[in-house]
């Protein structure tokens, strides 16, 4: 199995304790942080932006995993690399000419993720799998954090494993939406190398053990 990454998202933090939450997770056994960005069209919800991303880099040398649930996400790339982000990732269905977007995102020095909804099928992804560094499926219609994990995700992550391992590349596969420790194993046991985390984990009693707990199913 490759190496799990836990990927907190910050959506699901204390907005009014920024710092002391970047702080946690700067403590915690987590690789990276996850930031979706939503902006109202693409789903029905607004979360925030580049201040909020220039807020976290500030406190944080974390892998900062940037998640955009944005139409034409082309627009605001580079405020977005120039903000702080490592990873950039942008909805294939968000993308008239996905290709281009991943080329502008390589060319800020970011790497490059394509996620894809609930209902967008794996094999969309054909195309373009030789060229990105990070599939996302989400498990729940993005928009919202704390939703119900949607179990066929776990179908998707092994199709995905097996598109990757045709390339012969070293492709983080994620998965985002609902995790849990009920759902964990099955995602990577399916082929899951990063798991995004946003409501299991700040609602928990002790956020880093539970990050840890997470990582721990990998043993
Ligand atoms: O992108 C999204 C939601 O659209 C996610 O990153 C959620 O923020 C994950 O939250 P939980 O489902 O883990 O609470």
């Amino acid at each position: 199995m490759d190496k799990l990454i836990i990927a907190p998202s910050v959506l699901a933090a204390d907005f009014a304790n920024l710092q002391k939450e970047t702080m946690m997770l700067n403590a915690s056994k987590a690789e990276w942080i996850h930031i979706d960005v939503m902006d109202g069209v693409f789903v029905p919800n607004i979360s925030f932006g580049f201040p909020v991303l220039q807020a976290i880099k500030k406190h944080t040398s974390k892998f900062l995993d940037v998640h955009l649930m944005i139409e034409k996400p082309e627009r605001f790339l580079k405020q977005f690399a120039d903000s702080g982000a490592n990873m950039i990732t942008v909805h294939l269905e968000a993308c008239p000419h996905i290709h281009r977007t991943i080329q502008e995102i390589k060319d800020l020095g970011c790497l490059a993720g394509i996620a894809i909804n609930p209902g967008t099928p794996v094999s969309l992804l054909k195309d373009v799998i030789n060229d990105i560094d990070l599939v996302l499926i989400m498990s729940v219609n993005p928009g919202f954090g704390g939703q119900k994990f949607i179990s066929h995700a776990v179908n998707k992550v092994r199709e995905a494993k097996s598109m990757i391992q045709l390339t012969g590349r070293s492709i983080y596969l994620e998965v985002d939406g609902g995790v849990a420790l009920n759902n964990a194993e099955s995602l990577i046991e399916a082929g899951a190398n990063v798991l995004v985390a946003g409501s299991f984990v700040f609602s928990s009693a002790n956020p880093q053990e539970t990050i840890s707990q997470l990582l721990h199913l990998a043993d």
